[in-house]
């Protein structure tokens, strides 16, 4: 495996799209029915966390205290129910999907319509607004999930050290013209004062470390502009690349053909502000945190182990942002201390040339499977759609590639935040998995990669041979699903790094497991309250799922457990 790439350092031109384009016909949106969460009492044997007795050895029920029957019954979000029954699970969506939440879509109609279309995971990007703004969305997320029966879990994005414009004192853009000369300083102003055609640049270092002749991008080159002279504070800048400059858009300034990484490359990777934000993602129990802008594993473990002093319960998993050279120069050992990872396009792009970023996606994305840890492929896989009700051919290309890939999961960035279609771009992003999936699955392309072991200890690996075998054997069978019944999360994890032909149903106690659960490949997560008696918990399942018209009889199931370390292959009775 190999963990650096070499890099040219030339600047790769990329303008922005400015072909005029045809209104066009457009599909039907999908439109699910919204089902209440079915809760079907029967009785069960409960197991005390901490009483270890062998299966055998329990009687088959006993009486339950008042506090556990609450939450009894079977849990899977209301849309993949639907899903599910609709199409047969067979032919289930596997690629989890991602949607940053914006001013277009907070509002609890437009979060609820997302997670209609099958969002997985809602994202809040701490770059832009504030922490009321953001504790609202979070809020309404997890009213919808208590209220509408889904399991949509919350990722909060950190700020982190880069450098931004200010936010346009609220206005949606500004147009930069060719020829243009505009201003960019690190003076601030009141909305009123603010000189035409002046920007404010959120790092004080700013106007020392720029030179005249250097060349300045906004947002990876969707605009340029060429520094001619600088004035104190101020850095008189000329453009020669005219285009929409956008609130808080990213700055990345280059000399003689490379990126100028100055004092900036010694601002911390987790700012004072990002503290603060990771404190209100704690206390409002996000289920991922991902951390912009990552250099190095130790800022990883450093996160980790602070969420764990300040959280000992919390399940928040750390997601390491792909999007900086020396990011990619560690990434091994990063993609090793997370939780997970994205490869996020946008400043990557705007760190490396543009013809890089398609290997550097494809390397991380198999570097995670072969580490077993989620990864997302993030930014611009629709950006047309901001605008546009219908992607460009370019675009679905590139959605299919990622699912060809086999990603955990696709992010929409602007399309959802901002854009005109957010529920159109994710009925592209869904539509399109589903097709290449099958696609997939149609060709037999059949992974043969052999998986590095990952497991530390020796009952850990006879788990994850367990999950191998039972990949497999799911493939040549042709089962129709796999059933893990995991506590922790991590043998449905390990069946998911198979990438096997059938759906893996989770089943898991914690709503948190089971939201965390989500952003993996493949996985269709239950919650499920279970005891270490097997048989009575697939019993109860398959009753559960056969009275929902989830399976039925005569299904294939292969079932792996964190309870019985063995694979059984059983036809649904
Ligand atoms: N909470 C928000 N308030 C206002 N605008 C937002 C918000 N979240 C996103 N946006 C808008 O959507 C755009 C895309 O969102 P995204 O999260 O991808 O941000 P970004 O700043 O481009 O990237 P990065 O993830 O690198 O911070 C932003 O540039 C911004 O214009
Ligand atoms: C998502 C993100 O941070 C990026 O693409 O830069
Ligand atoms: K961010
Ligand atoms: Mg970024």
């Amino acid at each position: 495996m190999s963990a650096s790439f070499p890099f040219s350092t030339s600047v790769s031109p990329l303008q922005s799209h400015e072909f005029p384009r045809m209104p066009s016909l457009l599909k039907p949106r999908i439109h699910l029915p919204v089902l209440k969460p079915m809760t079907i009492a029967l009785s069960r044997v409960v197991l005390p966390e901490n009483l270890k007795v062998a299966a055998s050895e329990l009687p088959k029920t006993v009486a339950e205290p008042a506090e556990f029957r609450e939450a009894e019954g079977l849990e899977v979000d209301s849309v993949t129910e639907a899903e599910l029954k609709e199409n047969g699970f067979r032919s289930t969506r596997r690629t989890k999907i991602v949607c940053t939440i914006g001013p277009r879509t907070c509002d609890f109609e437009a979060i609820e319509a997302l997670a209609v279309g099958g969002m997985n995971v809602a994202r809040v990007n701490m770059c832009h607004g504030t922490q009321e703004w953001h504790r609202d969305v979070i809020r309404r997320v997890r009213r919808l999930n208590e209220e509408k029966g889904f399991a949509v879990a919350v990722m909060m994005d950190t700020e982190g050290s880069e450098i931004h414009m200010d936010d346009l004192n609220g206005a949606e853009s500004a147009k930069a013209e060719d020829g243009e000369i505009w201003t960019f300083t690190v003076r601030a102003f009141d909305p009123s004062s603010r000189p035409e055609r002046t920007i404010t640049v959120n790092y004080d270092g700013f106007a020392e470390d720029v030179k005249v002749g250097d060349e300045l991008l906004v947002d990876g080159g969707m605009v340029r502009f060429v520094v001619t002279e600088k004035i104190g504070p101020d850095v008189i800048c000329h453009c020669t690349d005219p285009g929409l400059l956008l609130p808080r858009a990213n700055l990345t300034f280059w000399r003689n053909g490379s990126l100028v990484q100055e004092r900036n490359a010694m601002l911390p990777t987790i700012s004072s502000k990002d503290w603060l934000d990771i404190d209100f993602g704690i206390a409002e129990g996000v289920d991922f945190i991902a951390v912009s802008f990552v250099r190095t594993a130790e800022v990883i473990k450093t996160l980790k182990s602070y969420i764990r002093a300040r959280s000992p319960k919390s399940q928040i998993s750390v997601i390491a942002k792909i999007e900086s050279i020396e990011s990619l120069n560690n990434l091994e050992e990063i993609i090793q201390a997370s939780d997970g990872a994205m490869v996020a396009r946008g400043d990557l792009g705007a760190q490396i040339p543009l013809e890089q970023v398609p290997s550097v996606q494809q390397e991380v994305v198999q570097l995670c499977r072969e580490l077993n840890k989620p990864v997302i492929v993030a930014s611009q896989l629709l950006e047309s759609m901001i605008e546009y009700p219908i992607p460009t051919r370019a675009e679905v290309a590139d959605v299919s590639e990622a699912v060809r890939q086999q990603a955990d999961a696709l992010m929409l960035s602007s399309e959802s935040a901002m854009g005109q279609y957010p529920d159109k771009a994710l009925a592209v992003l869904r539509s399109v998995s589903l097709r290449i999936e099958r696609w997939r699955r149609e060709e037999k392309h059949y992974d043969t990669t052999d998986l590095p072991v990952v497991s530390s200890s020796f009952p850990a690996s006879i788990s994850e041979e367990i999950c191998n075998t039972a990949s497999k054997m799911a493939n040549k069978l042709e089962a129709d699903a796999i059933f893990v019944y995991t506590k922790t999360g991590r043998i449905a994890s390990l069946l998911s790094r198979n990438r096997p032909d059938c759906p893996i149903f989770a089943f898991t106690p914690t709503t948190s497991i089971q939201r965390c659960l989500n952003l993996q490949w493949g996985l269709i997560p239950f919650r499920l309250d279970f005891s270490d008696d097997m048989e009575s918990n697939l019993n109860r399942t398959f009753s559960l799922l056969r009275a929902k018209g989830m399976i039925n009889s005569g299904d294939l199931i292969i079932v792996v457990s964190d309870v019985l370390q063995s694979v059984q292959a059983i036809k649904v009775p």
